[in-house]
């Protein structure tokens, strides 16, 4: 909590004044040093909640103190503390615990703000990720110990710190503390440590009364302080919210898979961010995985972004933080660790990417705007199924709560539009309600997950994945429908195997698909980083397990050929604008890395100068053709080559898959009507994207997915090296840190085979043993019948080389059937002008067909269809399954 920044501020609202002006001075008169470092802070006036909480604390009282987020609980228990410490004594007199490091460290600095007048005042944090011995120097003669629970239990075991004159216990988010199980235990036995005769004060924005039976355990009897209903003002309104934030929905198509739903909401964070006028904004996603690309997007777009997540080394972590809270960042991405507490008083905007876990989740996400009274508006981006239907049953729950629906197409600045302009949020639901997460860490609970899978199974009986209407009035649907479906089983298949063979690190199996399917590390073991193979190197892992290595061999010199061909290609001056231009045939394998497969180069140079269309093929299109009533010549078109863009892309990054240009130009496509006008898209037709393209937008076809400058840069940002590369993975933090089992759900087994106490302790010798136990489970998971499979895969993989037909190219053919076959229902309704030039990478090989029709501008849109995405699909698992199969089997 810095210095205030509001005091002299009437624009605050009323929640956080009182009628009378009450000054500390009338509460803290016989503390003058006390009350020097308060005005030197900023803190002239109490707000309601420290008029109301401080005489009862000051008094000697067990507390629970409730409040709404950024109205001044920090306060309620500094000021207390400061005024019954005993400064000439050096021992150990307050603990304060806190959900994670970053609010403990916020707390010991306002002790040390407001306590900066009192001699000899020893507060220090102690916290995991940070070395044991520093902490056991500062134990010596600590008077106010703030942590987190797993270091202070350590240091409290060890006898580092001396419990026995405690004479204050203080709890702060302490429904964090009590809904997280492992946090429990800790404070449980932090509590039996500690001597019976103390005070002990909680505090939190978000208790439910349900759970209020928990402090019986930690308090005889108690005083409950509440914010709103002490707070005269705020009488008329004694909603939980901060009256300051307008909240807003911001909904994107539902989609079964993230790969398409992150692009779209992607989208709609751009297109707020750029109707908003802001200071500071924090972005939160569920998913570890997700703040680093959505930070990368917005630098892309020129956005001064910072991402922060549990896996960073923990001084980025304070760093990144430090940044938030003295300006130094505009938009910070964050996972939920940064979700309560932190108090940066510039932030005015909380953009949600994926809908919070639970109802106290988000108020303490949008709680990190409008602090103290101060103005800000939150949205929450959501798909309009199953998301959304999580929303409105997180905000039925809390009580007096007005959510702004924001309309899909933003026509002018928000803050213009009047408030009859935004329909409100409606509320009702359908009984059934998907509870998508643990409310408690974010794990898939087995039942849940049941439930989803119910569900989902009823979903795809019942075709909801669209939405009625969308089939009744787009025959189109039928086929995208048919394509995710097949997408997503085969999304759901593939996981499911992995989990059973134990082949995805347990880290990366959040409902986040995307990194799944595009990420092939995770599904690789940690210690076969994908990254260490170059294609060579699985060359020669193959070359050592079979014998039979020299039909490889041959694929090896065309992959070399390939990679001469690439760099090349590469140095050539590319006319980036005419990318697809009549090139819509390319093979398939174009879409993954060229590296990585064993795409026999001839052949694909080929397909590039010839149509790769057979006679049987021909058929078909033909049929298709005539069935859209359309021109089979465009299919069949003799396409240019154009190596530059078919080799360029990453096999790591989502967005390879898209090969968007500009997110922020990314719109829905119309089936029904022109693409003329764009801010007139129908939000029932998200199904289909289309982008427009962009001469700069032409450049970053030209860039690597992986920036290494943008690194860099990341580094300077964070100051430290660690903050990026690899280690990030190993950290033992990963494995131990207790605080961020909201984002780290999937650490859980780690955690308790190894929790911080031994981590923090013995750090090195905690992550061998964590990174023992993974091999032994991996041992003794060995499957021999998966592993005979994957001998027969690869096997197969053998004879198909020996058969000269890559798999590649088996593939291409068959993806062109298929998409032709899809586009001809689009061709049928007419959606798809002629002339749209498709702009992406992993489109170009599709053909849409040319007639003479005029619409030249839409030759500025690229379509990407979900067909692309399915047959890309097939080939990336296969290409999964292979290198999958050769590193086992080079074990
Ligand atoms: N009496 C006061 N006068 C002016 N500013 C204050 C006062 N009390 C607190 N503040 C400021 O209000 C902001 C929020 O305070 P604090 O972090 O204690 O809120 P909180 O209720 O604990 O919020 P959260 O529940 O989100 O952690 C801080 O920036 C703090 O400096």
């Amino acid at each position: 909590m810095p210095a205030s920044e509001y005091s002299k501020d009437t624009d605050r609202t009323t929640d956080v004044q009182t009628q009378d002006e009450t000054p500390f001075s009338d509460i803290v008169m016989d503390h003058p040093l006390i009350l020097k470092g308060l005005s030197d802070c900023g803190f002239i006036n109490a707000s309601p909640i420290q008029v109301a909480a401080l005489p009862t604390i000051i008094a000697g009282n067990d507390t629970i103190v409730e409040a709404k987020n950024g109205t001044g609980k920090t306060l309620t228990f500094v000021i207390p503390t400061l005024i019954r410490l005993k400064l000439e004594q050096d021992h150990l007199q307050t603990i304060i615990l806190a959900p994670t490091r970053e609010i403990a460290v916020q707390i010991q600095q306002c002790f040390k703000k407001v306590g900066q007048h009192l001699p000899g005042l020893k507060c220090e944090y102690f916290i995991g990720g940070t070395p044991v011995d520093v902490d056991k120097q500062k134990a010596k003669s600590c008077q106010i110990a703030v942590g987190s629970p797993g270091r202070i239990k350590h240091l409290l075991n060890e006898h580092v710190l001396k419990c026995s004159e405690v004479k204050s216990f203080i709890l702060d988010e302490v429904d964090k503390l009590f809904t997280d199980k492992c946090f429990t235990k800790d404070v449980r036995l932090i509590d039996t440590k500690l001597p019976k005769l103390k005070q002990t004060i909680v505090v939190s924005a978000s208790i439910d009364k349900n759970d209020m039976s928990v402090f019986d355990e930690f308090m005889k009897e108690y005083i409950i302080v509440k914010g709103a209903e002490e707070d005269m003002n705020a009488l008329q309104d004694p909603s939980k919210f901060l009256l300051g934030i307008q909240q807003y929905v911001a909904c994107v198509k539902a989609v079964s898979t993230n790969i398409i739903l992150l692009p779209a909401k992607n989208v709609r964070l751009l297109n707020i961010l750029q109707n908003l006028p802001f200071t500071q904004c924090i972005i939160f996603t569920n998913y570890m995985t997700r703040v680093e690309a959505v930070c990368n997007m917005l630098r892309d777009h020129n956005y001064k972004a910072d991402y922060i997540r549990g896996d960073q080394d923990q001084s980025i972590r304070l760093k990144l933080v430090d940044r938030l809270t003295s300006f130094k960042s505009k938009i910070l991405v964050a996972t939920d660790l940064i979700a309560r507490g932190i108090d940066s008083s510039n932030v005015d905007l909380v953009i949600n990417m994926d809908c919070p876990h639970d109802w106290a989740t988000y108020l303490h996400r949008i709680g990190r705007a409008g602090r103290f009274g101060n103005k800000g508006n939150a949205f929450t981006i959501l798909d309009d199924d199953k998301e959304l239907k999580t929303f409105k049953h997180i905000i039925n729950s809390i009580e007096s709560i007005k959510v702004k629906m924001l309309p899909i197409a933003i026509t002018k600045p928000i803050l213009e539009y009047a408030d009859n302009e935004l329909e409100d949020l409606n509320l009702t639901t359908e009984t059934e309600m998907l509870t998508i997460q643990d409310t408690e860490n974010g794990i898939i609970k087995e039942n849940e997950n049941n439930l989803i899978e119910e569900n989902l199974n009823k979903d795809n009986e019942s075709n909801s994945i669209f939405s009625t209407n969308d089939i009744e009035s787009n025959v189109s649907s039928l086929s995208e429908k048919e394509s995710l479906q097949k997408l997503c089983d085969l999304v759901k298949e593939t996981e499911k195997k992995l989990i059973e063979n134990n082949m995805v690190d347990k880290r990366h199996l959040t409902d986040d698909r995307s990194y799944v399917l595009f990420d092939p590390e995770p599904l690789l073991d940690s210690t076969d980083q994908y990254t260490k193979y170059s294609p060579e190197d699985l060359l020669d892992i193959i070359k050592n397990y079979d014998s039979d290595f020299e039909k490889y061999e041959a694929n090896k010199k065309l992959m070399l050929k390939n990679s001469t061909l690439q760099t090349v290609s590469e140095n050539e001056p590319s006319n980036k604008n005419q990318i697809c231009e009549n090139n819509d045939l390319k093979i398939l394998s174009n879409t993954t890395d060229i590296k990585m497969s064993n795409i026999n180069t001839d052949q694909l140079l080929e397909s590039q100068h010839k149509p790769l269309i057979n006679c049987e093929d021909e058929k078909l299109v033909n049929e298709v053709c005539s069935e859209s009533n359309i021109s089979n010549e465009s299919i069949i078109d003799d396409p240019k080559t154009d190596i530059n863009n078919s080799q360029r892309l990453r096999f790591t990054d989502i967005y390879s898959l898209f090969q968007i240009p500009d997110f922020s130009l990314l719109k829905p496509v119309q089936h029904d009507s022109e693409f003329a006008h764009l801010t007139d898209v129908d939000e029932n037709d998200v199904s289909t994207l289309i982008c427009e393209k962009s001469s700069e937008a032409g450049e970053l076809l030209e860039e690597e997915n992986f920036d290494e400058e943008e690194y860099c840069d990341e580094e300077e940002s964070c100051g430290e090296e660690e903050s990026c590369g690899e280690e990030e993975f190993c950290d033992e933090e990963e494995y131990c840190d207790e605080e961020e089992y909201c984002d780290e759900e999937e650490y859980c087994e780690e955690e308790e085979c190894c929790d911080e106490e031994e981590c923090s302790d013995e750090e090195d010798s905690c992550k061998e043993e964590c990174d023992e136990d993974k091999y032994h489970d991996k041992q003794e998971n060995f499957d021999e019948k998966e592993y005979c499979d994957n001998k027969k895969l690869y096997k197969e993989e053998i004879d198909l080389v020996a058969e000269n037909k890559s798999f590649d190219e088996r593939y291409t053919n068959k993806n062109c059937f298929y998409n032709h076959n899809n586009h001809g229902i689009h061709f049928e309704k007419d959606s798809y002008k002629s002339t749209q030039k498709p702009f992406c990478n992993n489109i170009q090989k599709y053909n849409f067909p040319k007639t003479e029709e005029k619409n030249i501008e839409i030759n500025d849109y690229q379509v990407v269809d979900y067909d692309i995405l399915n047959d890309w699909y097939s080939q990336w698992k296969q290409q999964m399954n292979r290198i999958q199969t050769f590193v086992r089997m080079s074990k």
